[in-house]
């Protein structure tokens, strides 16, 4: 469904940069879960969410799912790297740098596409119509099982019909 591409491949892109983090904070103090990270990017979607035409709880509820699956996707990597040392990765990316403005410019895309796509995910169709998207951008991006399962969770409010 060309209505919900660009919003899922938003959403993959975003599971998949949680490589870069995860490798940004593997054998490094830094912990996977960064609360006040989380928070400042919930309070800044929230923010934006009115001028928008979108409701901050329905936004807030997305970006909590895109947060959970991002560290679904670094534990997974985690375990992977502490069984297998050498599939570890080479580099240590930074990650206020290097990583983290990728995932604040892959936010402000999901933000615009939540706006964009806010009639249609309001109808009954959304849930057949982003199930089908969210196969093809799979398929498309070859996501192991992981990230397939990550990405799967990451859109699982994205649909706003009762
Ligand atoms: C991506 C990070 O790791 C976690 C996931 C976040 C996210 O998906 O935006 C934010 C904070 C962390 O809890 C990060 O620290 O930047």
């Amino acid at each position: 469904s060309p209505g919900f591409w660009k919003l899922t491949d938003l959403a993959a892109q975003r599971v998949q940069i949680a490589d870069k983090v995860a490798a940004a904070k593997f054998g490094t103090p830094s912990p996977i879960d960064d609360p006040v990270r989380e928070q400042q990017i919930l309070d800044s979607v929230a923010a934006k969410a009115p001028g928008l035409g979108l409701s901050p709880s329905g936004v807030v509820r997305f970006f909590r799912d895109q947060i959970e699956a991002n560290k679904v996707v670094q534990r997974g990597l985690y375990a992977k790297w502490t069984e297998h040392p050498g599939t570890r990765p080479p580099e240590r990316p930074d990650l206020g740098t290097e990583v983290r403005p990728v995932i604040d410019r892959l936010n402000t895309g999901l933000l615009a596409e939540l706006a964009a796509t806010g009639d249609a995910r309001a109808r009954r169709s959304c849930d057949v119509r982003l199930a089908v998207t969210v196969r093809l951008v799979d398929a498309r991006r070859s996501l192991d099982r992981l990230h397939s399962v990550a990405l799967g969770e990451s859109v699982r409010s994205a649909c706003t019909h009762p």
